[in-house]
Formats: C-alpha cells, structure tokens, sequence
C-alpha cells in the first residue's frame, strides 16, 4: 500500500534530514513510527503525502508514484498533520463538505458519513461555528472526520493523540483498528510508546534521519518492552558521536 525506498531529504541548510529511509507498508498494517524530536519523522511524513518534494528514492501509494503521479496518489490517502491548520473562516460543515467536493462524495453518502463521525467524535454541535473558534483538539477532531468521511485506503498521521481527550484517543484507536480490518493501511508518528506497542503489529525507528530497526513488532521488540529498545537504540547511536 505505502512503499517507500531509498528516500533522501535535505532542506535549504543543506542538513540531511532523512537518509536513505525505505519502509513497506501493506494493507491491514498499522505502523508506528517512532524516534526523538527532530529525527526525521514528520519530514518522512511529510514527504509521502506529497506536500514535501525530495531529491532522492521513490514513495509509491499504492502503485502510484508520488512524484509523478500526485493526483492518483492523494485520491487514497489522508494526512492528518500534527497541527491541521484548517481555513478558520469556515464553519466546521462547510470544511467537510469542501473535502466532501474534492472526493467527489454523493450528497445522500456525505450526510450519512458526517453525522456518523461527527456523532462519534462528538462536534455534531459544533459544525456550524467558525473553525477559528476551535480548540486544539476540536480542530484534530474535525480534521479526523473529514479524513474518515471519504475512506482512505491510507491514513498517514502525525502524533494524532496529542492534545485529543481520552474518549476521543479511545475512539481514534477503534477506528484505526477498524479501517485496518477493512483492509486499509495507516502510517503514524508517535511518541507515545505505550500506544504504539499496543495498538500496532509493526514499528520503525529513526534516529538522526536514519532507520534503525523496522518490521513486526514482536520481531523487532524481541523480550524487551518497547520503551527500553527504544531507549537502547537511540542511546547506542548517541553514543557513536
Ligand atoms: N523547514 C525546515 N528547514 C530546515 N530544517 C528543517 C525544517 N524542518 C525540519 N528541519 C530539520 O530536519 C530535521 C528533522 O525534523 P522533523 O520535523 O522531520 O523531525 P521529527 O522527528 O518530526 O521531530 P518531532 O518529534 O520534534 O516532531 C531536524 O533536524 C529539523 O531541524
């Protein structure tokens, strides 16, 4: 579903930001992405759902090449970026139904599909005040709706528990698992390591922009728990500097 090979990325300071990156992503799978601040997890992100370019490696969606086929690319997915930085002069229906528009979703289906999320989430009250009187997590909340509303095959996300009540963490995790089980695929950055470890079946780490250990998370976390391979990891390559 998500294949990502030999990505490089450099900004303008010429620092190397992720280096040589590959990762395969399969229908079903829902893969955590874990390093520290600044390792390279949002430019990754950020680079497979086409809003970064990058000078080397290929990002393929499911068979589409992000680099030459955007289009194809981001009709299967949906990013949800840490900070959704939504038009805060809509209301909240209003930016539904644009992205409704942009997945060319029936009027009958759009209904059906905006009660059903916004009821969950709990926002249905708040659809017609103006996003700009949002709170944080009022605004992940809308920008989750309008990600389950056109069902991606890929969801990609960055850190979508921060700033999210429990309830709505409960929920987001139960339709994560659920549009796994349809046989999506999502691809999430977190440092929550306690989420990851139970909510996903693989996991990577990065570190300084470069993938440390990857695959099935029982493969890769072995007897340890994942806060301590994770620890070891990252600490074993600071070491090296
Ligand atoms: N726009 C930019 N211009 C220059 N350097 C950048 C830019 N954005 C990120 N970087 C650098 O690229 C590296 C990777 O940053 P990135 O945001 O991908 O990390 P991250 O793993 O998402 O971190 P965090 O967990 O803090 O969100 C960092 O060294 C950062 O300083």
């Amino acid at each position: 579903m998500l294949k990502i090979e030999h990505l490089t990325k450099s900004y303008k300071n010429e620092k190397v930001a992720v280096n040589d990156l590959s990762l395969d992503i399969q229908a079903g799978d829902i893969y955590g992405f874990i390093g520290h601040n600044g390792a390279g997890k949002t430019t990754t992100i950020k680079c497979v759902a086409g809003i970064l370019d990058f000078e080397q490696g290929e990002i393929y969606i499911d068979g589409h090449s992000i680099k030459t086929d955007p289009i194809a690319c981001k009709r299967e997915l949906a990013y949800i970026p840490d900070n959704p930085d939504l038009y805060e002069n809509l209301t909240g229906i209003q930016y539904l139904n644009f992205v409704a528009d942009i997945f060319h979703i029936s009027k009958a289906e759009r209904e059906a599909e905006i009660k059903k999320y916004s009821d969950m989430f709990e926002l249905t009250a708040n659809l017609g005040d103006t996003i700009a009187s949002f709170s944080h997590g009022m605004r992940q909340k809308l920008a989750l709706i309008s990600a389950f509303i056109h069902k991606p095959k890929l969801l990609i996300l960055d850190e979508p528990f921060v700033g999210l009540d429990p309830k709505a963490s409960h929920l987001l995790k139960e339709q994560m698992r659920e549009l796994c089980a349809a046989g999506g695929a999502i691809f999430f950055s977190t440092h929550v390591l306690d989420v990851a470890e139970k909510l996903c079946n693989k996991i990577a780490i990065i570190n300084q922009g470069v993938l440390v250990t990857s695959g099935d998370m029982e493969t890769v976390r072995g007897d340890s728990s994942l806060e301590d391979l994770f620890l070891e990891l990252v600490d074993h390559e600071h070491d090296h500097q």
